[in-house]
């Protein structure tokens, strides 16, 4: 119900300063670019008279040309998240005077592996949620459980009597966050002076409340299995007498809070929020679509129960981190001017877990700070899966039009159920979550988040943006949502290999963004999807920029200026300018130095492991060959694998072709370094006057950016360090490399 006497926009929209400076230097790195094409084009091999090998030489320079030319081309296409950042923020205050009636949300937060996803965390994640600062008659939470495990539905059933203490507590005090766990940890005991009977009393006996309920779950969860006694406590249980296993049971479907029922009420009388459980029905026989197809289960199974216009979605590790983020997207979805065209609000993932200098580079710090403001001014950041705010609408298939101006949004979704009790209820919505319902509909294709990619999320914001509809990046002060990095080096790896690859998969397919979006979104905001899109192929130019200028050291090729000739300035310039303002940019986003070399670290391991697998497993998938799948991140780790973590000692310690392909590359340059060196050493030649001296240079940063394989390779004593027979496998390698160039 909007009152007419209100024209103040609920949000606002600022571009970045200091953008001037920033045009003129990547003007200058551009026409440094240019200069090294020109150098390329002009030094040839054939032109080296005394050579013999011009074959070799030939193919040297090509692949050299094209290695620079593609991140040319990269660069270039870069420069347009950076162009134009812009700054959004909420008035939350106006949408309270505003409207005295606000739409529901229901949130959905999916969960898949009991193992490393923990019940607890899963919880804690649904607790958060429920928690909004947002009147609880409005709020449904459901949980998707792919694993169908009944430890998460009694861990549900443990939140949704907590909740009756929780929501009410946190509402008292103001309590954030409202995860439980994370609020435990992070404040201190309150000690109140003059008022013995509030806070710190109330503070011990929920907190006592809460160790109970988690020591009930976590030994629970031990066992593997919900003892007797627990299983008396609620019908649901008996589900699983039917269940043979995680990929072959029925539909489980249990509304544990009824927020229309007139008993649902917390500690002090206030309404609690819908709860559900759903464990969508698998069949071996049905492919099951991963996150995607819990989601779109989600969806219709909601759609009977609550059928909010406005759908939150988060992991089942990103915890609400800020109690106001429901009102922040709100003052979006319902600005009367410009609110009808967004699709959706896209918060940054933030995480409680990244050590001091940020080892993986896990912490999407300058994509967060930066690229998806960049992305937000060319027409909206893309959806990233967990910490986003959808349309129903919109998430559902509908395209954009000029007519959803001015909707009522507070009834329009108003659901009737003709359903008398809850029994009833579930039995209806259990239809909407079996295999066969979604069979020859549009669910999955125009309908729901899209099947077959390995990022669903992506290619669903894509082709919404597409139906029309804008969307949003919203950074609030206090992050909005919080969740796990990965915490050991393959795990990163591994997640940016599904990620790399379902961007390909994009790209390769008819979402291509440069397709799909022409004349649909902008040509800015398809290049932003592009730039993710080709992050597999740079493994490409990366691997030989990796090993082809150290293997012509050893056979006597120069491929770069010497540092005499004037030739070497747009080389060096280029090279210094754009890691001195990568170095900068950390900086100003609040990272360290060190953190910046790690992530330097981290780019190049990506680009030769990650990338490379996604490559090629996306030319095997055009073939036929192989289908992606979608490899859960596990968010627990032993003691001592996380205690290296905290120490920021690189894990190892498994055996994957990822590592011997770090390890044969490292130690390729590490042989290659030593033998130039003696040889500078012996033949007595200056610096400035060796073809190979950029060579060298870049060998040996190669080698110094190495240096936590060499230690894992050889120095340390833990048991994270690099498997002897990746070991051995890499040492043969980079000899059997080192050989064949010297000889061959
Ligand atoms: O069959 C599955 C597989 C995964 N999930 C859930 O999907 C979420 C993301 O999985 P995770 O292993 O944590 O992957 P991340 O790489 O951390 O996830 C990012 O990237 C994914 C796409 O690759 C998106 O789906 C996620 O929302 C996004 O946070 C988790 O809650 C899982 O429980 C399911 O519900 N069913
Ligand atoms: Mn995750």
């Amino acid at each position: 119900m909007a009152r007419s006497d209100e024209h103040l926009p609920l949000f606002e929209t600022k571009s970045g300063k200091g953008l001037i400076p920033f045009r003129l230097f990547a003007a200058s790195i551009f026409a440094g670019i240019c200069s090294i094409f020109v150098y390329r084009a002009t030094h040839k091999p054939a032109a080296v008279v005394e050579a013999a090998d011009l074959g070799v030489r030939w193919t040297a320079w090509i692949g050299l040309f094209l290695a620079e030319l593609w991140f040319g081309f990269y660069w270039l296409m870069s420069l347009v998240v950076k162009w134009k950042p812009i700054y959004r923020t909420t008035h939350k205050h106006r949408l309270s005077l505003r409207y005295d009636v606000l739409p529901a949300i229901d949130t959905f937060v999916c969960t898949a592996d009991p193992t490393i996803e923990p019940p607890t965390m899963v919880l804690n994640t649904v607790l958060s949620v429920m928690a909004y600062d947002y009147p609880p008659e409005k709020l449904s939470v459901y949980l998707s459980d792919d694993g169908g495990s009944d430890l998460n539905f009694y861990a549900m059933l443990e939140a949704s009597c907590f909740s009756k203490r929780w929501l009410p507590f946190c509402r008292k005090f103001k309590v954030e966050p409202r995860s439980p766990e994370a609020f435990f940890k992070g404040a201190s005991e309150p000690i109140d002076y003059d008022d013995h009977t509030s806070m710190a009393k109330e503070w011990t006996y929920i907190k006592k409340l809460y160790e109970e309920m988690k020591a009930r779950i976590e030994s629970t969860t031990k066992q593997g299995r919900v003892s007797e006694e627990i299983r008396k406590q609620h019908k649901g249980f008996s589900e699983w007498d039917f269940v043979s296993s995680r990929r072959d049971h029925q539909t489980i479907l249990q509304i544990l809070i009824d927020g229309r029922d007139a008993e649902s009420l917390d500690s002090e009388g206030q309404t609690l929020p819908t709860l559900v459980y759903l464990a969508r029905e698998k069949r071996p026989q049905y492919h099951h679509n991963f996150k995607a197809g819990s989601m779109n289960a989600l969806i219709r199974v909601s759609s009977r129960i609550s059928n909010a216009p406005i759908i939150l979605n988060v992991d089942c590790d990103m915890y609400s981190n800020n109690s106001e983020s429901a009102r922040d997207a709100l003052c979006f979805f319902l600005d009367e001017e410009k609110g009808h065209e967004i699709g959706f609000v896209q918060f940054p993932s933030a995480f409680e877990n990244i050590t001091k200098n940020d080892i993986y580079s896990n912490s999407l710090r300058v994509a967060n700070e930066l690229e998806f403001r960049g992305m937000d001014s060319n027409g909206g950041p893309c959806y990233i899966g967990t910490g986003c705010f959808h349309r129903r609408e919109s998430l559902c298939g509908k395209k954009y039009s000029k007519t959803c101006h001015g909707e009522n949004w507070t009834s329009k979704n108003d659901v009737k159920i003709e359903e008398k009790s809850v029994d009833e209820l579930e039995e209806t919505c259990k239809v909407l979550a079996s295999c066969t319902y979604e069979e020859h509909t549009q669910w999955g294709k125009e309908m729901g988040l899209k099947y077959g990619c390995a990022v669903e999320d992506i290619i669903t914001g894509l082709a919404i943006q597409c139906r029309g509809w804008k969307s949003v990046y919203f950074k609030p002060e206090r992050a909005g949502f919080v969740g796990v990095a990965p915490t050991t080096l393959l795990q990163s790896l591994v997640q940016h290999k599904r990620w790399s690859e379902g961007h390909f998969q994009i790209f390769l397919s008819k979402h291509c963004a440069l397709l799909y979006g022409y004349k649909r979104v902008s040509i800015g905001l398809q290049l932003c999807y592009c730039l993710c899109s080709l992050w597999a192929p740079n493994c490409l130019a990366s691997l030989y920029f990796a090993a082809v200028p150290s293997l012509c050291l050893v056979r006597r090729i120069s491929l770069f200026p010497k540092l005499s000739d004037p030739w070497v300035v747009p080389f060096v310039y280029v090279f210094l300018g754009n890691y001195a303002y990568s170095l900068f940019e950390r900086l100003q986003c609040g990272g360290t130095c060190v953190e910046w070399l790690n992530d330097q670290r981290i780019w190049l391991f990506r680009r030769i492991t990650s990338y490379l697998f996604a490559f090629l497993d996306n030319i095997l998938g055009v073939f036929g060959i192989t289908k992606s799948a979608f490899v859960i991140t596990s968010k627990v780790v032993d003691e001592d694998v996380s205690e290296r973590y905290k120490q920021e000692l690189m894990e190892f310690g498994a055996i994957s072709p990822m590592f011997t392909i770090l390890a044969t590359i490292a130690l390729l340059n590490a042989f290659i370094l030593v033998g130039a060196m003696k040889r500078l050493i012996l033949e007595e030649q200056s610096w400035a006057l060796d073809p190979f001296a950029l060579q060298m240079i870049l060998c040996g940063l190669l080698v110094f950016i190495n240096l936590p394989v060499y230690k894992g390779l050889f120095l340390r004593k833990d048991k994270g360090t690099m498997p002897s027979s990746v070991t051995y496998r890499s040492i043969a390698y980079a000899l059997a490399a080192c050989l064949i160039a010297l000889y061959y």
